[in-house]
């Protein structure tokens, strides 16, 4: 008896979308309206797929969590009216998607971005009725690291965890995977800090351009 076919499911910033520009200029904008200069843009990129509390911590660092909290929805109203202005796919992403419609498998996204926000940007670059399935990060009660909106992923495309690949660019997509008992792949052109080191996440894989997924399908 022959396997189902395998599914490709992706993270969103930092492994199919340099999402940096555009997330880094809403930053900015929240700064700006607190008279604040701009953080570097290369600070702000490293932390861009920790989240946006993560990018408000590092643009207001003297703020405690409880004070950076209302700027969140501020800071998401900003990105939501400049979502794909500046914002580019990673080198080999289109190729690779490509790829997968060529042979017939199906590919769908799971960030923790919320799933607005997220539907925009498949809108943005004309992915609608390509991604097979969308989970944000507020689609369900919990997020990644929880490996729910994996397993939510699979039951909307009738398909076992075993026969998906999860490709990430943040520990906690390995941590989702991994609760999920899904293959994945550590994408390394992603965000990273320093002191990442996804060589310990304990991928399956890991790859250093989006043409060696392929490699990895299940
Ligand atoms: O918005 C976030 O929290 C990061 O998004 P990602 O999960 O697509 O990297
Ligand atoms: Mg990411």
């Amino acid at each position: 008896m022959s396997l189902p076919p395998a599914v490709v499911l992706f993270d969103l910033d930092g492994t199919l979308v340099d999402s940096a520009p555009d997330l880094a200029a809403a930053a900015n904008r929240v700064l700006a309206d607190h008279g604040r200069p701009p953080v570097p843009y290369e600070r702000l990129r490293q932390v861009v797929s920790k989240g946006g509390r993560a990018m408000l911590a590092v643009s207001f660092p003297d703020l405690s969590e409880p004070q950076r909290e209302p700027l969140l929805p501020v800071f998401l109203r900003y990105y939501g009216e400049a979502l794909v202005r500046e914002s580019t796919l990673f080198d080999g992403v289109e190729a690779l998607l490509a790829a997968l419609d060529a042979r017939g498998i199906r590919w769908g996204i799971v960030t923790n971005k919320p799933e607005g926000l997220a539907r925009g940007v498949v809108e943005g670059f004309g992915w609608r009725r390509r991604c097979a399935v969308l989970v944000g990060g507020d689609t369900l009660p919990t997020r990644k690291p929880d490996p729910a909106p994996l397993l939510h992923a699979c039951a909307a495309l009738d398909v076992a965890p075993a026969r998906c690949l999860y490709v990430g660019d943040d520990l906690r997509d390995v941590q989702a995977a991994r609760a999920a008992g899904m293959p994945c792949v550590a994408a390394l052109w992603g965000y990273r800090e320093d002191g990442d080191d996804p060589l310990r996440w304990q991928a399956d894989h890991v790859s250093a351009h989006a043409s060696q997924v392929l490699e990895h399908l299940p």
